[in-house]
């Protein structure tokens, strides 16, 4: 049974769609890409389920997390619903983290507040969690300021907070994005023994395919607002079938690649204003034809094995 199911969820301001028909199921204990360019909407739709949207936004859908409708959901309701089941962690834990508080202090406050402990336990506690993110020299990190630890351990520090309530499902919006390639392994093999060892879910936010490959089972790749290809991380890498994935996935850079070839995606990711009436992708698409630019294509099931919007899908992978 799905944890979360996003079905046709759509985000609006004004009159104007930056998201559409984005449909998805997390299970328990499941790590889910979610992947695509910047201005793709990957983090409207993390935002929708956070029940977070920026002032103006409306979403449609519906939005169900343990069979309760998120989009119907009081908002003290979404509150407890946020420090209790769902976090959430962003790619600048230094916007996140009071820098007026120590760590220990941040984490002691959700402990208090959602698990109801007495401040010595909680100061206890927080070094815990500390050590299960892999703070080195816990006790005394414990009462240090942000300032006073790298980018790495603050995304640390950050989980720990998003931890320290226990939530079901981690949100994790591009929480490797500002950190150079050895820091942001370490970060991506914390995810992945956290998620093991605690049997949480992970939504995983980001614009590399690289980073979902070896930790995601299923991925969501996005283009423009809508769902371009969805399927198991597996047949997603291997026989990727819609022509933005292909594109994405050679995008990748290779370390036994040369150096300064890296093949690009020409153009950008049209603005929600300009979003053509077709195929979003066919005026970036090598293989687009006339037909692909009269109607929206509809996500539909391949013998590749995953889904995609294209109505080229079979020719050209
Ligand atoms: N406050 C806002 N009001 C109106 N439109 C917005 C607002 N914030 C974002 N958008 C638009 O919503 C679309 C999706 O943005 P979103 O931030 O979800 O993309 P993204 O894939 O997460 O990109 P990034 O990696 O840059 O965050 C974009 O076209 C963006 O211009």
């Amino acid at each position: 049974m799905s944890l979360l199911s996003v079905q046709d969820l759509a985000v609006s301001f004004g009159p104007t769609r930056v998201l559409e028909g984005v449909s998805f199921d997390i299970a328990e204990g499941e790590v889910l890409g979610v992947v695509g360019e910047s201005g793709s909407g990957k983090s409207m739709t993390a935002l929708a389920i956070m029940g977070l949207l920026p002032i103006g936004g409306r979403a449609a859908g519906r939005i169900t997390f343990q069979d309760r409708d998120l989009l119907t959901l009081p908002e003290r309701a979404m509150q407890r619903l946020r420090g209790d089941s769902v976090a959430m962690i962003f790619q600048e834990p230094m916007s996140s983290l009071n820098p007026v508080l120590t760590i220990g202090e941040q984490i002691a406050e959700v402990l208090r507040r959602h698990r109801g402990m007495r401040r010595r336990d909680a100061h206890a506690e927080a070094v815990s969690l500390l050590k299960l993110v892999e703070i080195a020299a816990a006790e005394r990190r414990v009462d240090e300021y942000p300032h006073q630890l790298s980018g790495g351990m603050r995304q640390r520090a950050m989980i720990a907070i998003a931890l320290a309530c226990r939530p079901k499902l981690l949100i994790a919006d591009e929480p490797t994005t500002a950190l150079d390639a050895t820091v942001q392994a370490g970060i991506l093999d914390l995810l992945r023994g956290l998620r093991r060892e605690l049997g949480m879910a992970v939504l995983l936010i980001t614009h590399d395919l690289g980073v979902v490959s070896d930790i995601c089972e299923r991925v969501v790749v996005m283009y423009a607002g809508r769902v371009a290809e969805a399927g198991p991380a597996g047949r997603i890498f291997e026989q990727p079938a819609h022509p933005y994935t292909r594109a994405l996935l050679a995008a990748i850079p290779r370390l036994e690649g040369p150096i300064g070839d890296l093949p690009a995606i020409p153009g950008v990711v049209p603005s929600p204003a300009d979003f053509p009436k077709g195929c979003r992708f066919a005026p970036r698409c090598a293989h687009a034809r006339p037909a692909c630019e009269v109607a929206p294509p509809v996500l539909r099931a391949l013998p590749s094995g995953t889904e995609a919007a294209c109505i080229r899908a079979e020719e050209v992978s």
